[in-house]
């Protein structure tokens, strides 16, 4: 019998946040009972900014912090970029690669995200590969097979349940509060884990697929209860302690 996947809920925060920003990350602190703890893996992606300071304010395993996003060189001449050791080196346990706004916003190829995925694991990092298809393909019926071609080219050779996890973002529900009904994210949740497990055998039955996209406390426990959903990935419902808190209560 295959081992229950214990959860994981993260909260991205963007580029959103200040030195201020800590009253809410101790508000979140307080609200995490040890129970909850027992039952879903907290993490804050904070701006890069604030990954020291936050990570010195988490302690034991109630909550980890993670990176948004890192280089795939290990070092060099690459001027405002922080490598995967860098934001390691600052208490991160975890960075987002191959985010729909980096891959926009920066041109990233799925080779891009692959070589960050592997440079996240040699600095001990775990690797949150972000997939989703955009509306006009999702109209265009090809949503499935969009994230299984980014499945296939972002994540690594040697991906492990405990070094990645996946986070599927359509990238219309982004921002927006809309959101796929229960129905098409146990269909694309279904595809992921088939073709994951193809792939990497138990170690992609065992991996944490994450949904994400306007994920709020009013919508957490149906989106969360969908089979093959292992958790969220929150971006602006994890900015406000209230709000993440409701969220989490999906696990209570
Ligand atoms: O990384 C988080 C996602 O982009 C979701 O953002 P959102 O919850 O604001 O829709």
């Amino acid at each position: 019998m295959s081992t229950p996947i214990k959860p994981m809920v993260a909260g991205n925060w963007k580029m959103n946040g200040l030195k201020a920003g800590q009253a809410e990350l101790h508000k979140m602190l307080a609200g995490i009972s040890d129970d909850l703890a027992d039952c879903v893996d907290v993490m804050i992606c904070p701006p890069a900014t604030l990954i020291a300071s936050f990570s010195e304010k988490v302690t034991g395993n109630v909550m980890a912090i993670g990176a948004q996003d890192c280089h795939a060189a290990a070092s060099g001449a690459h001027t405002g970029d922080l490598s995967a050791g860098m934001i390691a080196d600052a208490g991160a346990k975890a960075v987002i690669v191959g985010h729909s706004e980096r891959r926009t916003d920066h041109g990233e190829t799925d080779a891009d995200v692959n070589a960050k995925a592997q440079a996240a694991w040699s600095a001990g990092l775990v690797a949150i590969i972000c997939v989703g298809e955009t509306e006009a393909e999702r109209k265009a019926g090809e949503a499935v097979a969009v994230v299984e071609r980014q499945l296939a080219g972002s994540v690594p050779d040697g991906a492990t349940a405990q070094n990645t996890v996946i986070a599927y973002e359509p990238v219309w529900a982004i921002g927006t509060g809309l959101t796929p009904t229960a129905g098409d994210v146990a269909e694309m949740h279904e595809a992921m884990r088939v073709d994951l497990a193809k792939r990497l055998g138990a170690e992609g039955s065992a991996m944490r697929l994450l949904y994400g996209g306007s994920v709020k406390p009013g919508n957490a426990a149906e989106l969360m209860a969908v089979d093959n959903v292992d958790g969220a990935l929150v971006g602006g419902g994890s900015l406000k302690a209230d709000d993440f808190l409701g969220i989490l209560a999906a696990y209570q």
